[in-house]
Parts: structure tokens; C-alpha cells; sequence
């Protein structure tokens, strides 16, 4: 009966949070806007970590069951979320202003059982941060007006912004999410990595067949390793900058792009500049902060990432634990990789599939995840049973 009560109340809190935030927030956020500052805590100051399993999951220490949070777990599978969008925010509102990304990465920390909360924010904040206009389209994705499709179009791009001034909201939620999270769980920053985002800015939006950002790398390589290179020390400066405003792991998306590329190109356009990122960003970022990289649809690829600065590779739904964990050694932890689409099916069907996850994975050196990310229409329901029977069975496994 009280259980019951919990969506609905969570519902009725996102609708308060909601009329608050709304008479302040209405029209003057567009982008570029300027913000109301949060007072920022140091991070000596911000609350100590009680569930650290995630933590020690990706770093490869011991952990007494296997921790569990799902890819795009903040967003439209959830009612609460979707109160919050109905009542008029747009998309990259909802990221820009502190209260209400910090709202909305909650949502789901409140609802599920989850080990980890990531912050509600976009991969293509990038791009915006570099001077492209990226606009959310409901029912078509994200698009990109002005794409990039010759080397004169990179004059366009700002390839030093300034990350406090472009992406400082994201800091602001960042600490203000650590702050209200008082250590329950870890909290996830992100990048998009540099060719999943430089993909964006060719094609201009989602792609069937990457055509464009392709023919760019046959017609311009010497130009796409520049946009490259600087799409990546952006990267850089963000991921630092969100480790210094609260981040507790760090996690870069090749989710689009790659998977399209032959071997070769995956090798020289992308490959290096993944590795770059997790280099860089290891030198600036104690070693207790995990690095995870996630690059879908490059299975080929597993053994050469477990010798960069990742710890721990996430793996898409395609990928088979035991071949990854064969070809990867002890040299990083692993994430995933559950079919999304499992999550349809009936509870104990899931429950099965979980099991069946867990005794290929293993219960140690391994975080549970989706193979890619929560849909939008995914049962709530559906989805806490993924999470739970990761924390019984892997309990279980370890108890015996
Ligand atoms: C490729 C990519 C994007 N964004 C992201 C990726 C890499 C991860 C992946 O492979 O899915 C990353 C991302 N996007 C979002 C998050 C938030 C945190 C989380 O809960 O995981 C994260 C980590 C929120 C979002 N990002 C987006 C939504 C939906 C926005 C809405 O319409 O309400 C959310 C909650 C929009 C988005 N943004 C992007 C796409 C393709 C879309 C979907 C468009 C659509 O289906 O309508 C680009």
C-alpha cells in the first residue's frame, strides 16, 4: 500500500518542484543565458561516500555483491520526468539549470535502488560549447542546423571555449547533486567521446548511414584529425572540471559513429583520441575517481582499450563477457551489458537473463548495466526488477 503511494508521491514532488522552479525559469534560459550562481562546496566539504560499491567495482576491489545503475536511467521511461517535460521545459533547459538537472538525475535514486546516480545532462552540450546550435526535437532527436562538411566550416568552430562560462550549469548540478545525494551513492559525470561527437557535428543529426561524416574522413583527413583534436581537449578541461565540481567516476560515450567505420578508421580517428582522454584526464584526476569507457559496436577493439587508462570498459549488448574478460585480462573492470529489450519481458524472464549476466560476468571487478540504455517506454517496474535481482543474485553468488 505505501509502496504504491511512492510513484505517485514522487510524481506529486516533481510537480512542486516543477510550479516553483517555473515563474523563475520560464523564458530567459535560453542559450547562451545567464545563470543565478549555486554556491559551490569544495570537495573536502561535500559528503563522504556511504555506498561505495560502484566505486570499488570499477577500480577492482572487492565488493560483497555486484553494484547496478542503468544507462539513460534519468528520463522518459519515468512519469516524474516526463511531469517535469510536459510542463514546458525544454530539453536543454531542463540541463542548464542547476535545480532542475539536479531534480531529474535524482528522480530515479528516489525510485529504484540503484548504485549510482549520473547527472542529467546531454552529450551534445559539447558542440554547443564550441558554438554549434544543437536543438532537441521532439520526435526527431537532436539536430545540428549548421553541420560541418568542409575544412572552411571548422573557422566556425570555437575551439577554445572557455568551459566555466559554456558549461559551468553543468559544475553548478554537478555539486548542488553531491550535495542533495549526502553520499547515498557515487555520482557519474560524462563526456560524449570526440568521434561519437564529431559524427554529430558532420551529420547534423542522428544517421542511418553515417554517410557524411565517412566521406569526411576519405576527403579531409588532415581536417578531421584538427576537429578531432580539439573536440578532445575540450573533453579534457570538461571531464576535469566535473571531477573538481563533484564527479566520483567518469564515463565517455563512443555510442555513435564508430560502429560504422572500418577497422582502419576506427584505429585512426577514433581509437587515439579515446585513448587521449582517459591519459590526460588520469594525470589530472586522482587515481580513486574510475574512468569508463564505453564504445558501442567495436567489439574488435576491447583488448587494445584495456591497455589505455580506462578502468573499466562498459559493454554493449553484443559483446560476450566471456570472450571480453579472455581478451582483457585483469587489466580493467567490466560494465554491462544486458539486452535492453529484455527488459520487456516478464519479471522472471528477467530475473533468468540477470543470472544468467551475473555467471558470465562474474561477481567481482563488474558493475551491471543495460547494453545501451533505458527506452522510453520501459515499465518502471520492469526496470527495478533488472536492478534488484542484480543485487540478489550477485549477494547470493557471493554468499556461497
Ligand atoms: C548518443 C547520445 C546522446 N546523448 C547521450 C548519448 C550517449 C549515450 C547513448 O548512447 O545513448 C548521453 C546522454 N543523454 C542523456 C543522458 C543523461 C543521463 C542518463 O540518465 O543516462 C546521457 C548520459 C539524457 C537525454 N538525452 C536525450 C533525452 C531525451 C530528451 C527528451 O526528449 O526528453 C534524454 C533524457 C536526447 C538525446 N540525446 C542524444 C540522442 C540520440 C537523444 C535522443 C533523441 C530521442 O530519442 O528523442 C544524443
Amino acid at each position: 500500500m505505501v509502496k504504491a503511494l511512492v510513484p505517485l508521491l514522487a510524481v506529486a514532488a516533481a510537480a512542486m518542484a516543477m510550479i516553483a522552479l517555473r515563474q523563475r525559469e520560464k523564458k530567459k534560459h535560453a542559450y547562451p543565458f545567464k545563470r543565478t550562481p549555486i554556491k559551490r562546496l569544495p570537495l573536502d566539504q561535500l559528503p563522504r561516500l556511504k555506498n561505495d560499491l560502484l566505486v570499488r567495482a570499477y577500480l577492482g576491489q572487492k565488493t560483497e555483491r555486484v553494484p547496478v545503475w542503468c544507462m539513460r536511467q534519468a528520463g522518459r521511461h519515468l512519469p516524474e520526468f516526463r511531469a517535469l517535460r510536459e510542463a514546458g521545459y525544454d530539453f536543454f533547459t531542463m540541463c542548464q539549470v542547476p535545480e532542475l538537472a539536479v531534480e531529474v538525475s535524482l528522480q530515479p535514486l528516489r525510485r529504484y535502488a540503484t548504485d549510482a546516480v549520473i547527472i542529467f545532462c546531454d552529450i551534445l552540450v559539447v558542440p554547443q560549447a564550441m558554438g554549434m546550435e544543437v536543438k532537441m526535437v521532439s520526435g526527431v532527436g537532436p539536430v545540428l542546423p549548421q553541420p560541418l562538411r568542409t575544412p572552411e566550416d571548422l573557422a566556425r568552430l570555437n575551439k577554445k571555449p572557455d568551459i566555466e562560462a559554456t558549461l559551468g550549469y553543468l559544475m553548478d548540478a554537478l555539486n548542488l547533486a553531491r550535495q542533495e545525494i549526502n553520499g547515498q551513492v557515487p555520482l557519474i559525470g560524462f563526456s560524449g567521446a570526440p568521434f561519437t561527437l564529431f559524427t554529430y557535428m558532420v551529420e547534423g543529426g542522428g544517421s542511418r548511414t553515417k554517410d557524411k561524416v565517412k566521406s569526411f574522413l576519405y576527403k579531409y583527413p588532415q581536417a578531421a584529425h584538427e576537429a578531432l583534436q580539439a573536440i578532445t581537449d575540450v573533453c579534457v578541461e570538461y571531464l576535469i572540471a566535473q571531477y573538481q565540481a563533484g564527479a566520483q567516476a567518469l564515463q565517455i560515450f563512443e555510442s555513435v559513429g564508430a560502429e560504422y567505420l572500418t577497422q582502419d578508421h576506427f584505429y585512426e580517428f577514433a581509437f587515439p583520441y579515446l585513448a587521449q582522454i582517459a591519459e590526460r584526464v588520469r594525470e589530472a584526476v586522482p587515481a580513486t575517481v574510475p574512468l569508463v569507457g564505453f564504445s558501442k559496436g567495436t567489439q574488435y577493439a576491447y583488448e587494445k582499450l584495456s591497455y589505455t587508462k580506462y578502468d573499466c570498459l562498459s559493454l554493449d549488448w553484443q559483446s560476450d563477457p566471456t570472450t571480453v574478460r579472455e581478451q582483457v585480462g585483469g587489466r580493467v573492470s567490466l560494465q554491462g551489458n544486458l539486452d535492453s529489450a529484455a527488459i520487456y519481458a516478464a519479471p522472471e524472464v528477467i530475473r533468468e537473463e540477470v543470472s544468467k549476466m551475473l555467471k558470465k560476468f562474474g561477481t567481482q571487478g563488474y558493475v551491471a548495466n543495460l547494453g545501451h540504455g533505458c527506452a522510453p517506454d520501459f515499465s518502471p517496474e520492469n526496470v527495478d526488477t533488472f536492478i534488484k535481482s542484480v543485487q540478489q543474485i550477485s549477494f547470493e553468488m557471493n554468499s556461497v
